[in-house]
Formats: structure tokens, sequence, C-alpha cells
């Protein structure tokens, strides 16, 4: 790279982990090529991320500013992983009054940064950064399924984004034009409806959607051509103003290398004694919390199923021992399963898991980094969504035929321990799951493959360039 083409990017995430690691990712990817990064966020957040390589220290700068004190959150409560869903409206008011801070730190960078990339929370980013000259772009973690769905910023802006009813969501909406089933359950709306209660944070999250688009300069989405064409094509007509693909970003086993160590050598000793292919992978990632009627169900289809099975469970930070995921489970159930399961409380290597050859199936909340990391090693989805974007992924992974849905209630959203072994046999072993296990595989070609992925970013970084070359010929005040 041309170093006069050296671009100055700052990051600024959204709190959750599900949105702070691929920003990180994005930004290791982005210093491989010679870009310098600041990273901003809080700083529990700062800590709490992979450790970065050597050799790319000095290209990220990591810039921590505190969270500010709202009523009823307490200071260690900075991630969406630390709080239940109905603090959430809590965290977006913190996470708005970061807006000063933030401010100060932009307006004494020299020399001024050419981009910030931000999440969809930050939906008064962009006028601040349109002040200070700063080119912005929304990098959008989400399907482009799922922000089709969303559909076009003016309709999100527009009170709330005129969906009425619950049922409103559960309908595929009128500006897809191509047959599809990407739409809400109704115990998924439900489900959602209990982190947006009394929008107490003063900004619903589709005006937050909706701002986050229409300002930006150029949308990121973390998606590919070709594996969602249609939505992809259709968000650019939706929106209206450069949409960029930038591919999964896809993670290799050691690129992780850091992360959880010496949990590792336990997990590997473990996936080292099954069978290829032969093992079931289950992981809700770091904001889902089943209920204990769910917990119990998923347990027992588990446990009758007869597979190897290695389960993660989080222990929200906020449980007491009574509480607890572990004791919620049904009684003797580790015990009985010792031979061929295993449950892990706490955090675990995911990435290394899903690579490592024993893993057949994932069953998945379908959060979207989830989904990217096992299509990127061809594993079969079995899918159980809880909430947010989940439920539309999960319509889309059907659709796209590389996972089979466990059915739920319509109504409550409950589930029973039979589905729960009839969608594990499906893609784990029958025959008529053979077509899903094919076509999983082959997605490691377009989720996994790193040439094909990188050609994506070398696509951005032009992008990036360009757009910011435009502005400051436009504009004499970005050459401050
Ligand atoms: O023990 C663990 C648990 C998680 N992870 C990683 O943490 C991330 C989790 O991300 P994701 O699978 O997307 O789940 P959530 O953290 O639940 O993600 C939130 O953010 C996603 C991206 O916007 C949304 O799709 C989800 O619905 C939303 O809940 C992944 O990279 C995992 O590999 C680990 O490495 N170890």
């Amino acid at each position: 790279m041309e170093s006069e083409k050296a671009l100055h990017v700052v990051m600024f995430p959204w709190l959750a982990m599900g949105h702070l690691r691929p920003f990180l990712h994005m930004s290791k990817i982005l210093a491989q090529k010679g870009h310098k990064i600041s990273f901003v966020s809080t700083p529990r957040n700062i800590q709490r991320l992979p450790k970065l390589p050597v050799e790319l220290a000095p290209f990220i700068n990591f810039v921590a500013l505190a969270l500010p004190e709202v009523d009823n959150l307490s200071p260690h409560e900075e991630s969406s992983m630390d709080i239940p869903i109905s603090k959430y409206q809590l965290l977006k008011i913190a996470f708005d009054l970061l807006k000063s801070d933030l401010a100060t730190f932009l307006e004494n960078l020299r020399p001024k940064p050419d981009w910030i990339f931000y999440d969809y929370v930050s939906h008064w980013l962009p006028s601040l950064a349109a002040d200070l000259g700063i080119s912005t772009s929304y990098l959008c973690l989400f399907s482009a399924a799922c922000m089709a769905f969303l559909g076009a910023p003016s309709f999100l802006m527009s009170g709330g984004d005129g969906r009425l009813t619950i049922e409103d969501y559960t309908v595929v909406p009128k500006w897809v034009p191509f047959p599809s089933c990407v739409a809400y359950h109704f115990h998924e709306v439900m489900r959602n409806m209990a982190g947006e209660s009394g929008m107490e944070s003063g900004t619903p999250d589709p005006v937050r959607f909706g701002a986050s688009v229409g300002g930006c300069d150029l949308v990121l989405l973390r998606t590919s051509i070709e594996f969602e064409p249609e939505y992809f094509n259709l968000v650019c007509e939706l929106y209206q103003k450069p949409v960029v693909p930038i591919g999964f970003l896809p993670q290799s086993s050691t690129s992780e290398n850091n992360d959880c160590d010496e949990k590792w050598g336990f997990i590997k000793e473990w996936l080292d004694m099954q069978r290829v292919n032969s093992v079931v992978y289950v992981a809700l990632g770091s904001e889902v919390v089943l209920t204990h009627e769910e917990l119990v169900e998923l347990a027992h289809g588990l446990e009758l199923c007869g597979l190897p099975f290695f389960w993660v469970i989080r222990e929200p930070a906020w449980s007491t021992h009574d509480k607890s995921q572990l004791s919620l489970l049904p009684k003797g159930f580790v015990e009985r399963v010792r031979s061929r399961g295993i449950v892990h409380v706490g955090w675990v290597p995911q990435v290394k898991i899903l690579s490592h050859l024993a893993v057949g199936g994932f069953l998945t909340h379908c959060g979207w980094n989830s989904v990217i990391e096992a299509l990127g090693f061809g594993r079969v989805l079995i899918l159980l969504p809880v909430m947010n974007d989940q439920g539309l992924n999960s319509r889309l992974l059907k659709e796209k035929k590389v996972g089979v849905e466990i059915p739920r209630n319509e109504k409550n959203g409950a589930f029973t321990r039979d589905s729960v072994v009839d969608a594990l046999r499906i893609a784990m072993e029958s025959q008529e799951g053979e077509s899903l296990r094919a076509r999983a595989r082959e997605m490691r070609g377009v989720f996994g493959d790193g040439i094909r992925n990188d050609r994506y970013i070398d696509t951005v970084v032009t992008q990036l360039v360009n757009i910011r070359a435009s502005h400051l010929k436009s504009d004499k005040k970005f050459l401050m």
C-alpha cells in the first residue's frame, strides 16, 4: 500500500460483545493493510477484548471513555452481557451520554481522522462527525435479509417504523418483491419487546437504525453477494446510497490465538477423542438467557438424542446461586451425560471449537457472528433463535437450506424435548438432512474463504479512499 493512502479510522461499536468483537476484527484487517485505527469504547469492554498480535499493536490505539453513570445501572455494567434485557434501554441512555466525551476526543485528534465507523445505536453520531469534517460509515453487523426486513431509513424514522401491531412484524414486508419467509414469529416479537419496555432511552431502535443508515456517507454490510444477493440488492434499492458488502471477515482457528488459551487445552483434548463430524456444539452467544422451561427441554433433548455434545452455558452476571443456569438443569443431568456430553459454564474460544473436525453441527441462537463462524467451517446449523435479529436470521438460513429450525409454539415460544431431538437427528444423522449438510459444507467456500473475502475488503478500502478524497476536494474544511 502506498503510504499516502493510509487512512485513520475511528471505531465506535455498540457496547455488546457481538459488536465489539467484529469491530475489532475489522480493525485488525485494516491494520494489516497499514491503516491506523483508534478503537473507542469503555474501559471494561476494552479489557475483555482478545489481545492484539504484537505486529498489529502499533496500528491500533485503544481509547477508553468512562461510561457515564445513569440511575439503576451499576458501574460495572458496561455491556449487554452484564445486564438482563430489561436494562438494555438504560445502557443505551449511558451510551448516548458518551457523545460529549467522544466529541472532545475527536476534536482534539490531530491530524483529523478520515473516517469514523459507528454502530446502529449511535444515531447522533453522523451530524457530530459531519461538523468535524470526518467521513462516516455505518458498519452494519446484521444480515442483508434482516436490514431489508427493517426497511428504508425514511420508513424507520417515521414514528418508530410504521408497524403498529405485533402481527405487522410477523409478515414479510410489502417492499420485498420476491418469495421470502423472512419475518418474525409472534413470540419473538414479544421477547424483543421486553428490551424496549417504555422506550426509556427516548429513542426507539427503529429510529436509531433509520438515522444510522440515513446519516452516513457509506453503509458497510457484513455479508456477501454470493450468499444473499436478492436481499443485498433490495437493501441497496431501499437505501439509495453507497452500500458495500465487506464479506464475512473470516477468522482462522489460530486468529484468536490468545483467547482463552488455558481452556482450549482441555476442550481440544475432549474433542480429539470424538469421531469426525459427530459432535453438536451448543452455544447461544453473549446475550441470550433461556427460561427455566427452555433450558430443561433443551437438556432433555440433548440427553435423548444420544449424540455427543459440547454445551456452553452462560451464567449471567446477575444470577444468584439458586437461579444459576446450572442449578436449573434437570437433576443428575450432568452426571448422566458425562460419557458423551460436556456442559461448560463460561466463555470459550468458539472459533477454535467450531474449527475442530469433531464438530459436525452447531445448535445456535442465530447471532450473526456465530452463524458466520460456523458456516466458515461448513458446520450444519440447528436453529434456536431467541431475540433481536435472530428469528430473521433463522428464517434466512432455513430459506438457504443450511439448517433446520427447532419448531416452537407460535404464541408463547415453547418448544419440546422431542422437537429438539428431531431437529438434531435431521441435521446430524438422517438421510433427510444430507442435502443440508452438503449445502452447509459448500458454504465454507463463501463464508470461510480468506482470499474471496479479502477481495471484498480491498473494494471497501478503495471506496473509503475515493469517498474520502472526494469529500476533501469538495469541502476545504476537511483539510484541517
Ligand atoms: O463463550 C463464548 C461466547 C461467544 N463468543 C463469541 O462472541 C460472539 C457472539 O456473537 P453472536 O453469535 O452474534 O451472538 P451475541 O453475542 O448474542 O450477538 C448479538 O449481536 C449479534 C450481531 O449484531 C446479533 O446477531 C445477535 O442477535 C445479538 O444477540 C461470537 O463471535 C462468538 O464466537 C466466544 O468466543 N465465546
